[in-house]
């Protein structure tokens, strides 16, 4: 996982269809609308024809949420306004179907898969598996992730397992059908690793990255600045390789969320992007397997600065901005029905030709098809 072997875990990650794209791009020029007039739906469009490979795409058949879940030895200086425990209760609750990510996955037709990875509790929280049925140890890594601020957050061998549990879910997923990935996690503390993940691979001050996470005061304020500043000191060594920083000062949580963004890129499958963790863990995976980013869009913005940052440092823009903060991969469920309405749109209206009306723009200035269309989402 340091310099040494990181080599053997990068994996190649295919480009976007570029005659599929060229093709969405034309026929929204067709469509019976003024150019550009449905904003930001038009580019999405373009790009799932891209990462489908075919214009105009299918419509999405099975979204899956996949919750990844696990705790933070930093949580016990106070860094988040709740214990630790509310990591397990939570687990509970998602299984139970009464968490806000169940409800948002029902609203969209998408099942909730939850995975203990490092959950302080003895034994894993969850079922393992697509379906429940395998053995949930296959994907738990530790019993909660290192004090980052003084310990690295996993050995070496559990960097490696959970990089790879990541890449595994994705591939058990996309095996059984997955066309779109939504992933998110649960974690008392885990934005505090998110936020020195992003200072580190952006080279920003702590001050400029800590939020507020679940709501903290101005006292664990100072807290986290200090702890994501102690962090940034023992993560500094290993900025130049992602996957060594999210070893020292991330979690399993974080890197096996940054396996199953990279693999859901290498097997060609689109994913939604959620808040500041998932974000951070994407950052870090497009360091690790460049191009990965091709394959995502991001949903939601969240109030966290760090999600912002590390939006920027990947070219993308959220799709919707209602200032979620909650995490669960809520925000990007919401971003969901958008997504579909980019692919029906392109894919179900007439164009002039067929509906008789005269395509020919009057507008002044020579508006362009392409304008505030199809615009590089890569
Ligand atoms: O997604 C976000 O941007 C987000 C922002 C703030 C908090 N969260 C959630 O809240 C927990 C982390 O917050 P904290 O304060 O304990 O670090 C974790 O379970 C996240 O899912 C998530
Ligand atoms: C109750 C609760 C639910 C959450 N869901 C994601 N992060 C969370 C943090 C808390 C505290």
């Amino acid at each position: 996982m340091d310099s040494r072997d990181a080599s053997s875990v990068v994996p190649v990650v295919p480009v976007l269809d570029s005659d599929a794209m060229a093709a969405a791009r034309r026929r929204q020029g067709e469509l019976t609308k003024p150019p550009g007039a449905l904003g930001r739906l038009e580019e999405l469009s373009i790009w799932l024809a891209g990462v489908q490979g075919t214009c105009p795409p299918r419509p999405f058949e099975r979204v899956r949420a996949i919750v990844i879940a696990g705790d933070h030895g930093i949580a016990e200086l106070g860094v988040s306004a709740f214990p630790s425990d509310v990591t397990a209760q939570m687990v509970a609750n998602f299984a139970a179907g009464g968490a806000a990510v169940n409800v948002l996955a029902r609203q969209v037709g998408a099942a909730v898969r939850v995975v203990d990875v490092a959950v302080d509790s003895p034994r894993p929280t969850t079922v393992g598996g697509v379906d429940g049925t395998a053995p949930p140890d296959r994907y738990r890594v530790r019993r909660s992730s290192g004090r980052i601020d003084r310990t690295d957050a996993l050995s070496v061998a559990e960097a490696e397992r959970a990089f790879a549990v990541g890449r595994l879910i994705a591939d058990e997923e996309i095996d059984a059908g997955a066309d779109l990935l939504v992933p998110g996690e649960m974690g008392i503390g885990n934005t505090t690793p998110a936020a020195t993940i992003v200072a580190l691979l952006c080279d920003r001050e702590p001050i400029e990255v800590v939020g507020r996470g679940t709501g903290i005061d101005d006292r664990r304020w100072m807290v986290k600045t200090a702890a994501i500043r102690d962090a940034m000191r023992r993560g500094r060594p290993f900025a130049g390789n992602a996957l060594s920083m999210l070893r020292v000062v991330g979690g399993a949580d974080l890197l096996a969320l940054a396996g199953l963004l990279v693999q859901a890129a290498v097997r060609r499958t689109p994913v939604v992007l959620d808040g500041v963790i998932v974000c951070a863990a994407a950052l870090a995976a497009e360091r690790i397997a460049p191009g990965a980013r091709q394959w995502w869009v991001a949903g939601t913005r969240s109030p966290e600065p760090a999600q912002a940052i590390a939006l920027g440092a990947l070219g993308l823009t959220p799709l919707i901005d209602a200032g979620l903060r909650l995490g669960e991969g809520t925000g990007a469920l919401l971003a969901v029905p958008l997504v579909r309405a980019a692919q029906a749109t392109l894919a179900e209206m007439a164009t002039f030709d067929q509906a008789g009306v005269s395509g020919k723009s009057e507008a002044v200035g020579g508006l362009d098809a392409t304008d505030g269309a199809a615009v590089d989402v890569t």
